[in-house]
């Protein structure tokens, strides 16, 4: 159950840095201007390896500011780390307790180191009881975080989207979480094996992630490190978000400070002051971006210039890259990575977009697209339109775009139209959608048992509160 180092590498930032400028010459015209995933997921990998072992004036302290949320009421905890742990752990459930009074080698048998992260390694363990594989994320105590990781997991647990929690065991130096297993490793790698996703994989993929980030948002979570590193894969190819280890609570109309998050994928509220359970949309536009062009938006040879891309670069999603992707694509992303938070859509209107309804609606996606003529298409739109008219004529403002007129407007097009001449014909009442802010749902409102612990044990800990 020891910990294993990942690799001897010794390499500082600025060498990494140095050797992703250098691949990045080397890489095609579309990516001269970018790092690609690969550069930015090794610069990422290798900053950690340093952290883990120079601690000072490495990679670590450049990017402690932003890689690690601020520690909630951290200090008296980070003087004395083995203070208070005991009482914390009390938000944990009736379940996950269990493991308090056992050793984990009671119960399972330590496999090979999986994965490694910021606050420690996560391996493969089997039950002996039942023989079930499971992943084991392995925390060192001392920094809140942790503890807000576990209650945050047990709180989200459950859900189809959220990796689940299956039991915690303390010992004196750390936490040990038995968590599901995802043998399909992670949606970066997949990303990087298939470069550009066809639109329709890509919305697919991403009305998950969003399903699962409204989940987290109604549940009063907000997440803080979105990102496709933190998206696993199941066996059977569902995602599953994971690392809840910079997620904080939020309350209805409560904001957030602190920095906190990936580099390329914080919103730029994040680097200037007060923000909200909409730095996840941020970042989801990021991945979105990343899953649509293959590059990620805000790039730069140096944190600074990353961000000063995120506060500053207009991104034109006409030119280059975005020429092959459908303008409601194009609508969508641009509606998440606006700088004006008011602005911004939320996950519930992500999800009611007519990009994500078209390509992943079931009627839609089996829509027969090619060789209609002229009325048996328009008549074909209206029928779906009218099986999806409340949740889509909900989006448009106007009897003007009314969905028959929308199908009259889709019956014009030419007889030989493809699926993405049809999604961009979808723009024309883009143009006229009205996204309204949708009234928050249950804000930081759990019940059961675990909301009547964290009441009782936590309020005085700031365990469970935002920072
Ligand atoms: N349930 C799981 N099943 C399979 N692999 C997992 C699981 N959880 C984590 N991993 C692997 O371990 C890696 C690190 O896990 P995780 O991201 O939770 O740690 P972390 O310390 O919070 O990481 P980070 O430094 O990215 O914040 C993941 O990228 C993934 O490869």
């Amino acid at each position: 159950m020891r910990k294993k180092r990942k690799g001897s590498d010794t390499d500082t930032c600025e060498n990494i840095q140095e050797e992703s400028k250098s691949s990045q010459q080397a890489k095609s015209a579309n990516f001269v201007s970018h790092f690609s995933l690969e550069d930015y997921i090794r610069l990422n990998k290798r900053c950690k390896e340093d952290a883990s072992s120079e601690p000072v004036s490495s990679c670590k302290s450049r990017l402690a500011g932003i890689a690690t949320a601020p520690p909630c009421g951290a200090s008296s905890l980070l003087a004395s780390p083995g203070r208070g742990l005991k009482r914390k752990i009390g938000c944990i459930d009736v379940a996950t307790q269990t493991g308090r009074k056992k050793k984990i080698e009671d119960e399972y048998v330590s496999g090979s180191t999986i994965g490694r992260g910021k606050f420690g390694s996560v391996w493969m363990c089997r039950s002996k009881a039942s023989g079930v594989e499971f992943a084991c994320k392995t925390l060192r105590k001392g920094e809140e975080t942790v503890h807000r990781e576990v209650e945050i997991m047990q709180h989200l647990s459950g859900h189809p989207g959220v990796v689940t929690l299956h039991a915690v065991y303390e010992e004196a130096e750390c936490f040990h979480l038995v968590m599901e297993l995802c043998p399909g490793g992670r949606l970066i790698d997949k990303m990087i094996e298939e470069r550009n996703h066809l639109e329709r994989r890509a919305a697919n993929i991403f009305k998950d992630v969003m399903l699962v980030i409204k989940y987290c948002h109604d549940m009063g979570v907000v997440h803080r490190d979105i990102k496709p590193e933190n998206i696993l894969i199941t066996s059977s190819g569902k995602i599953k978000l994971a690392d809840f280890g910079l997620a904080v609570r939020i309350s209805n109309g409560q904001t957030l400070s602190g920095l906190a998050g990936s580099p390329a994928y914080v919103a730029p509220e994040v680097l200037t002051g007060n923000y909200s359970e909409k730095v996840d949309i941020w970042s989801a536009g990021v991945l979105l971006h990343a899953l649509l062009v293959g590059v990620l938006p805000f790039q730069g040879d140096s944190l600074e210039s990353v961000f000063e891309a995120i506060k500053n670069v207009k991104l034109d999603f006409h030119k280059g890259l975005w020429e092959s992707v459908s303008k409601p694509a194009r609508d969508l992303i641009s509606r998440m990575l606006t700088r004006d938070v008011s602005a911004r859509i939320t996950a519930d209107e992500v999800l009611r977009h007519p990009w994500i309804l078209f390509y992943t609606e079931r009627t839609l996606k089996t829509f027969p697209m090619k060789s209609k003529s002229k009325n048996q298409l328009g008549h074909t739109i209206a029928t779906v339109m009218e099986s999806h008219g409340n949740r889509i004529a909900g989006l448009f403002l106007g009897e003007d775009l009314k969905p028959e007129s929308l199908a009259d407007s889709l019956s014009c097009k030419s007889e030989e139209q493809d699926e993405s001449g049809l999604v961009d014909a979808l723009a024309v009442a883009i143009s006229h959608v009205k996204i309204s802010e949708t009234k928050r749902s249950r804000l930081c409102g759990p019940t059961g048992p675990l909301e009547q612990q964290r009441s009782s044990n936590l309020t005085s800990t700031n365990l469970c509160r935002a920072c």
